[in-house]
């Protein structure tokens, strides 16, 4: 689907925002692990969620719908069932890694396949310490889906240094240390997000500065009833389409607000953006809040690489902001956004050059010339299938003088399903 974009001249409006959708996957996979009922109120609906919750129901959960919320029965980690097909992830890397470890901890025999983005992304980072766990994994080409899962020996305890700040990676060994009779230690350097840690309940300790992190089969899986919060990286394309729009004023409802997640909040503030965040509370294990961004003049920064973890997933989008902020910007120690939907980097850069911008790509980042009246006609953007990079694509086209374009925008439904209504709803046309 080509989707064509009138700029606007402000914005204006409340945003109710989809679900968390690494919490909602989450979720789906804890309530399978947890030995009884969980209600799951406000689960994702969009695709990679819904990836996720057809996987767990093949392992053996049961899931039924009642009164807005999900009623998922668990297996409990002795009672798993093996999947009569291949487990499809679709194009969800959190469902692939995630669901690895449990099939590995379990010593289920199966098959995970996904789409043609997830077959091209390298899964050699959970290969390796899996294998070490005693499990045996065929890959394509060693590296790529599908993957074939497999453990004919004993499973064995892991003590893991993590050597790339992933939570996918750090909760696929957690969740294969769960079956273990014996401790698996995942031990963490730069913070990456931790609903894992957080909705499994898990032993935390802080050595030097370094999270080590404990799961073995003597922890207690919880059971998984709460309300899942708004999806903060979701919430970022309205932080950055308000902080850029003359005039804007958004209320952003309901946003989850786990500090390992929303480093893009200091960033904007630090750029001179104008938000106010209201009715801060907890949503079971997660905080939670409302946020409201107004347009403001923004300037240049430098983001910390120990930051990086934390906005990951909303450099796309942030990328967008520094285009229109005073000064020269920089992003650095990024080379994980190589390893994305697509590679990150190379679509950021490919959406940058779409409007003839000033900016210079790096391996690990980019530089991005800003000026607050950066003006382009209209522009031709590849989505490149990636939901992150067609929602960025969309708040930039709406600061064209002309309509722009974007290529395969459905992907958005990856992670919001009513992105493009939401944008209709909230433009102030110009
Ligand atoms: O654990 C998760 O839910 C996720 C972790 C991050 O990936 P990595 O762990 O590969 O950095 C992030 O980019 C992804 O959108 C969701
Ligand atoms: C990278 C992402 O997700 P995943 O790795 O789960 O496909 C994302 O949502 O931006």
């Amino acid at each position: 689907m080509i989707k064509k974009i009138v700029p606007a001249s402000s914005l204006k409006g409340e945003v109710i925002l989809p679900p968390d959708k690494s919490i909602s996957q989450r979720a789906a996979i804890f309530s399978l692990l947890y030995d009884g009922i969980s209600e799951v109120g406000n689960y994702s609906s969009a695709q990679d969620p819904q990836s996720t919750l057809n996987c767990v129901q093949q392992l053996g959960a049961v899931v039924q719908e009642r009164d807005g919320k999900l009623v998922i029965k668990g297996t409990g980690r002795k009672q798993l069932k093996t999947p009569e097909k291949d487990l499809d992830c679709g194009n969800s890397g959190t469902a692939m890694r995630l669901l690895s470890g449990v099939l590995v901890g379990a010593g289920i025999s199966t098959k995970l396949v996904g789409d043609a983005s997830l077959s091209g992304r390298t899964m050699t980072r959970i290969i390796n310490p899996l294998e070490q766990m005693g499990a045996h994994i065929l890959a394509r080409n060693l590296a790529y889906a599908p993957l074939f899962i497999n453990r004919n020996e004993p499973l064995k305890p892991l003590k893991f240094d993590l050597p790339i700040p992933s939570a996918q990676l750090k909760s696929c060994i957690l969740l294969a240390g769960l079956f273990g009779e014996e401790m698996t230690q995942v031990i963490e350097i730069l913070p990456s997000r931790d609903h894992t840690e957080r909705l499994l309940n898990l032993d935390q300790k802080l050595v030097q500065g370094r999270k080590i992190i404990s799961a073995s089969l003597s922890d207690e899986i919880p059971e998984q009833s709460y309300t899942i919060p708004g999806d903060f990286s979701a919430a970022a394309f309205w932080l950055v389409a308000g902080a850029i729009q003359k005039d804007a004023e958004l209320l952003i409802s309901n946003v989850g607000l786990n500090p390992t997640r929303n480093a893009l909040l200091d960033i904007l503030g630090e750029m001179g953006a104008d938000i106010t965040i209201e009715n801060e509370r907890m949503e079971g294990a997660e905080p939670a809040g409302d946020i409201i961004v107004k347009g403001s003049d923004l300037k240049a920064v430098d983001i910390d690489p120990k930051m990086i973890p934390n906005c990951i997933d909303e450099l796309p989008i942030l990328a967008v902001a520094m285009l229109f902020a005073e000064g020269t910007s920089t992003i650095s120690g990024a080379e994980e956004l190589r390893h994305k939907e697509t590679d990150r980097i190379m679509a950021i850069s490919k959406m940058l050059k779409a409007v003839e911008s000033s900016f210079e790509e790096k391996e690990d980042g980019l530089i991005i010339h800003g000026d607050p009246e950066f003006a382009f006609q209209s522009a031709e953007f590849e989505s490149f299938h990636d939901h992150r990079i067609a929602m960025a694509s969309a708040v930039l086209s709406l600061k064209g003088i002309k309509e722009s374009s974007i290529k395969d925008a459905e992907s958005a439904s990856v992670s919001y399903p009513t992105f493009w209504k939401d944008l209709d709803k909230l433009r102030v046309e110009s």
